[in-house]
């Protein structure tokens, strides 16, 4: 049974998505010595050196030595083919062999391994006021307040749940006892059982957690090559892929475990447009990335860029390249135009206008030309902000190029009906106005959107037009029309776009332009709940159909089910469309992970307000400055927080345009800012009446409700990208009156 195999035999070495987590949590020096013990075991576990041995003679769990301290716990699935489960310290002892459960799960196929004495410690250790005794392996026998009475072994194992552990989850009584479980049962036990406590219907777990894991082939729960294959892990071919992996850590973790349902969206083959939506933080850029790579690996060999990535600002679009990098080396990041969206179509506008350069003015400048356009003009009859808003979301956001298409434009949401005269004296007011910025050599994003997208509709036209006369019948084709674009291609074959939710309908038109429509043509990520820019649209109006080829993300990796919840509650009970004409929820948004409540705050003045935030960072002194941020309502409250902050001493950068303007110190931003990021810990503050939202957008309320409601869900979401940035930890705090976004919760009760 232990005879060595041929040393020939190439071994294959596979760590499991928990192992790698909990490796990545441990020690450095311990770290270090695994590294080595990979090394040396791909190259030769026999050796001496590594002490393998069988544990529980069953044949399948063996021990092996990685230091002085610490053995490594592995499951031989084939002579030359090995998974490591664990590394504990040697002192953990290995008399009680039972507490070592391992098996194919025979619902999600994953070779699942669990430690029955941690998970039993980890349940004591977190309900040590409870005293209820929980014995591992014995016959169920309920206490009466059971967590989940109200199920039987066989529903849970139906659902996935780890065997083994199903005598002691029926015997939980408290929530405190249940995240000690959670924290070392196999991952989709954990969210099975979280999403039971939350309420969910057992057939809405079976449907929303259970059914997307399950494997399309029939499990064989004695078949450990499928399973391996199967299952969540990693196999550590070279050395050098090995350092990278241990050098990143928890860091690098995105890159090589992709959830079963993630994993389905990046590999999928799709029949045309396909739209991922999800919560915040539920991996959709990951799944973005991943599906680039996909796209990348199976294009045919060239040096072209066939692939385009894009997002809605250019820092995310620079983190995008950093991180497609990270993935897939140069090699993918080769084949990939990643650009923000405004860039995109700047490049096209500039592509056809040689020598014209405008400068670029942004929305608030446009609606001071306005302002002086009518003084000047001597028009009264229209208000600057509403001519500006119209122009902007109804004329350039849809890209509508004649007078005639704008009488015919959809207005669905904008307030006020205009009748066809108004419409005509809106017209005339817009070329006017346009013909002015056109004089002062300026220009708006928007503008270069809308010039964008009709470029390149008319580009597509050609194209289409020309091989429509290449597949006509009869010899006439070769004289083809001049111009009509024989010397025209696609400029991509696939595209990829973040961040959704933010482009405008002439983003859209430009982008459907610049790709034929074919099999997994536009592939887009987004979350409606975080719009917040002004941008409605229907992607089916657009040519952009991906009806039938729309799913969804529910389980946040970045963000604690605490955070989570109340940040929930800032959106909940409000509308949200889905891109596409229908209604989006946040139904089935979960996570497992665990962290305190957010802290909620309100302060009589700004200037305590202030303090009370660098009391806060204070307080967080265990964590690097460069993982907390604070975001903040307006630019002047940015400025004055930063000049608190270093008054007392904390260092600050700003977060600009471009991203942070350095790496030291607390970040500090606009809520606008921080769209995509990322922090260990989050402090919003400024979430005054007054503030959130901004007082003048109830101006509107008696004006024109439709945009007074526009204005409130976008200052609603705005606050709730801001509270959900935070990983482990979120201060909220207010001076004054709380923002009436906060009336959820009784604890920001004025
Ligand atoms: N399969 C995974 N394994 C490990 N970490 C993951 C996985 N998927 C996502 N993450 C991590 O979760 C965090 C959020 O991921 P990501 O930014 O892709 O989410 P998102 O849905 O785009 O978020 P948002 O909409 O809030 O911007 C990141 O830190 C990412 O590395």
């Amino acid at each position: 049974m232990t005879t060595p195999p041929t040393p020939a035999a190439r071994v294959v070495l596979r760590v499991p998505e928990k192992a790698d987590g909990e490796i990545a949590r441990l020690d450095r020096a311990v770290i270090g010595a695994v590294y080595q013990f990979q090394r040396e075991f791909r190259r030769d576990p026999w050796g001496n050196g590594l002490r393998l041995k069988p544990l529980k003679g069953d044949s399948r769990l063996w021990s092996a030595r990685v230091n002085r301290d610490y053995r490594a716990l592995l499951l031989k699935l084939g002579e030359a083919d090995w998974m490591l489960v664990a590394v504990k310290p040697r002192s953990g002892g290995y008399e009680n062999l039972d507490r070592y459960a391992y098996g194919i799960n025979q619902v999600t196929g994953d070779i699942e391994y669990v430690d029955l004495d941690v998970v039993t410690d980890s349940v004591f250790r977190r309900a040590a006021a409870s005293g209820v005794p929980i014995a591992s392996g014995t016959t169920p026998q309920q206490p009466e307040d059971a967590l989940f009475a109200a199920y039987s072994s066989a529903q849970l194992a139906e659902l996935g749940v780890a065997e083994p552990l199903i005598p002691i989850i029926l015997k939980l009584t408290t929530d405190d006892e249940l995240l000690g479980l959670v924290e070392y049962a196999p991952s989709h036990t954990a969210e099975v059982l979280l999403r039971l406590r939350d309420g969910v219907p057992f057939d809405d777990v079976m449907e929303q957690v259970t059914a997307p894991v399950v494997p399309e082939e029939a499990v064989d729960t004695d078949d450990w090559h499928a399973a391996a294959d199967r299952s969540r892990a990693i196999v550590i071919t070279d050395d050098e892929a090995l350092q990278q992996i241990l050098e990143e850590g928890d860091f690098g973790h995105w890159k090589r475990f992709l959830h079963p349902t993630q994993r389905k969206l990046v590999t999928r083959a799709y029949s045309g447009p396909a739209r991922v939506s999800g919560g915040p933080g539920t991996g959709k850029t990951i799944v973005a990335l991943h599906r680039v790579k996909h796209l990348v690996d199976n294009l045919p060999p060239g040096r072209n860029r066939p692939i385009l990535l894009t997002t809605f600002n250019r820092n995310l679009a620079a983190d995008l390249r950093t991180r497609l990098v990270a993935l897939g080396g140069p090699e993918t990041s080769a084949r990939v135009d990643i650009v923000n969206i405004d860039q995109l179509a700047t490049k096209v506008v500039r592509e056809a206008d040689t020598g014209t350069v405008k400068r670029r003015i942004n929305d608030k400048s446009a609606l001071g030309e306005w302002r002086t356009f009518l003084v000047e003009a001597d028009e009264d009859r229209w208000e600057a902000e509403f001519l500006h808003d119209e122009w902007n979301q109804v004329i350039l956001g849809q890209a509508v190029h004649t007078r005639s298409e704008y009488f015919r434009a959809r207005r669905a949401g904008r307030g006020r009906s205009l009748a066809r005269a108004d419409r005509a004296e809106i017209w005339a007011l817009v070329e006017r106005f346009t013909q002015r910025l056109d004089r002062l050599g300026v220009e708006t994003h928007a503008q270069i959107a809308e010039r964008a997208a009709m470029l390149e509709t008319e580009r597509k036209a050609k194209i289409d037009r020309r091989q429509q006369q290449l597949e006509a019948p009869g010899p006439a084709n070769i004289h083809t029309e001049s111009g009509s674009g024989a010397w025209l291609r696609y400029r991509y074959r696939h595209i990829v776009v973040d961040e959704a939710q933010d482009m405008s309908a002439a983003h859209w038109k430009l982008m459907r332009a610049m790709v034929p429509a074919a099999p997994n043509d536009l592939f887009l990520v987004g979350d409606t709940h975080q719009r917040i820019y002004d941008h409605q649209v229907t992607l089916g109006s657009l040519g952009v159909n991906i009806r039938g080829r729309s799913s969804r993300l529910t389980l946040s990796y970045r963000t604690t089910r605490e955070i989570l919840q109340w940040a929930q509650g800032v959106v909940d009970g409000v509308r949200y469309d889905d891109l596409d004409g229908g209604v989006d929820d946040i139904k089935g948004y979960r996570s497992v992970l665990h962290g305190e409540l957010p802290i909620r705050r309100g302060l009589a003045t700004q200037a305590q307000e202030r303090d009370a935030v660098a009391d806060q960072i204070e307080a967080w002194s265990d964590v690097r400055r460069a993982d907390i941020a604070v975001c903040v309502p307006t630019n002047e409250m940015a400025a004055a927080v930063a000049q608190r902050l270093m008054e007392r001493g904390i260092p600050a950068t700003e977060i600009t345009r471009d991203g942070p303007t350095g790496d030291e110190g607390v970040h500090i931003g606009t809520m606008y800012r921080f769209k995509g990021l990322e922090y260990r810990r989050m402090i919003v503050a400024g979430v005054s009446e007054g503030l959130v939202p901004r007082a003048a957008v109830d101006v509107w309320a008696g004006r024109d409700a439709a945009r007074h409601a526009r204005e409130l869900l976008r200052a609603r979401s705005l606050l709730f990208v801001a509270a959900t940035r935070a990983r482990d930890a979120l201060a909220v705090f207010w001076h004054g009156e709380p923002s009436r976004f906060l009336r959820h919760d009784p604890a920001c009760a004025p």
